[in-house]
């Protein structure tokens, strides 16, 4: 019985999210589990099979950092973004788009429905500029995302899922690593997305760090861009991101905790919402 409710209850959110797009930043401790990896590739395929449109963005930020400390490369960051010399975005490019990419796309295909592996070079998807740390430091070639063309997500998503990699090269083809957070922002900005949803290993956005109670469980974008000046760590591109996303016209932003078994599925189909959800400003 519980189960047939649990389908019942569903059915609304499929009727509501039938043929939008839904991009889903996929990094954090969801990635690193390796039941959490198989059951990510199996609700991804359960959102195709009813009908939503997923686009899989990714990211993989611990495997550059322990691919870059068996070189003995040092790893630092400025305002959650890596410092990133030639080596480093030659070591990322290697990781995203050789490893880890290839990982998911191969998972998603065991599941039943065929995923093809993109970057920001793949059909000219994003064009970068070299940007800086928030208080204007010099971070190397890191890139901030001028331009997508949704072109070649059009063409993929017709029959596939498509899965994209954040590193991209500016005017003169210069490779540069791109913060994944940064890129489903844009990337869900382009399309036109319904919803973002950023899957990390926090139960959400904290009111305080430390304490993993204090989600804040639904907020304004004014009210995420008021506090993205203080903030530190990873959680200030992802909420950077958000605020892209929205102003850029997406409905809505979520945090949600990819450690959570399905956490995808009962963001989208239940009545219970997870995490942090961003609404446009009120
Ligand atoms: N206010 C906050 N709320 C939640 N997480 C925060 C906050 N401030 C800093 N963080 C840090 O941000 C991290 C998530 O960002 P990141 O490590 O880049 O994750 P991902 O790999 O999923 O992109 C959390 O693990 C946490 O340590
Ligand atoms: C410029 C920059 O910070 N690039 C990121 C790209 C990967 C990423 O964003 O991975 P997560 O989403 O798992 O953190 C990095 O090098 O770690």
């Amino acid at each position: 019985m519980r189960d047939v409710g649990t389908l019942l209850e569903a059915l609304p959110y499929i009727r509501e999210f039938h043929g939008k797009t839904v991009v889903i930043k996929y990094g954090g401790a969801a990635m690193n589990d390796p039941a959490l990896r198989e059951e990510f590739a199996r609700d991804v395929v359960i959102l195709k099979y009813v009908g939503l449109n997923p686009i899989i963005v990714h990211g993989g930020g611990p495997d550059i950092t322990r691919y870059m400390q068996r070189l003995d490369m040092p790893v630092e960051f400025v305002g959650g973004l890596r410092v990133s010399d030639a080596d480093t975005v030659e070591i990322a490019k290697m990781v995203l788009v050789g490893k880890v990419n290839k990982d998911i796309v191969a998972r998603i295909n065991r599941h039943g429905q065929p995923a093809v592996g993109l970057s920001g070079d793949d059909g000219q998807l994003f064009r970068v500029s070299t940007t800086t740390g928030p208080g204007g430091e010099d971070i190397g070639f890191v890139g901030k995302i001028d331009r997508v063309d949704i072109g070649v997500i059009n063409h993929i998503a017709e029959d596939y899922i498509p899965v994209i990699a954040s590193v991209g090269a500016d005017r003169d083809g210069r490779s540069h690593n791109v913060n994944a957070d940064e890129a489903a922002g844009a990337i869900a900005r382009a399309m036109g997305a319904y919803k973002v949803i950023f899957l990390t290993d926090v139960p959400g956005w904290l009111r305080d760090p430390s304490d993993p109670d204090s989600v804040i469980s639904e907020c304004g974008a004014d009210e995420v861009e008021a506090a993205i000046e203080t903030m530190q760590g990873g959680m200030r591109p992802k909420l950077q991101a958000c605020v892209e996303a929205i102003h850029g016209g997406v409905t809505y932003a979520h945090i949600i905790d990819g450690r959570l078994p399905h956490s995808l599925l009962l963001e989208l189909f239940t009545d219970a919402g997870i995490g942090t959800k961003v609404r446009p400003a009120t």
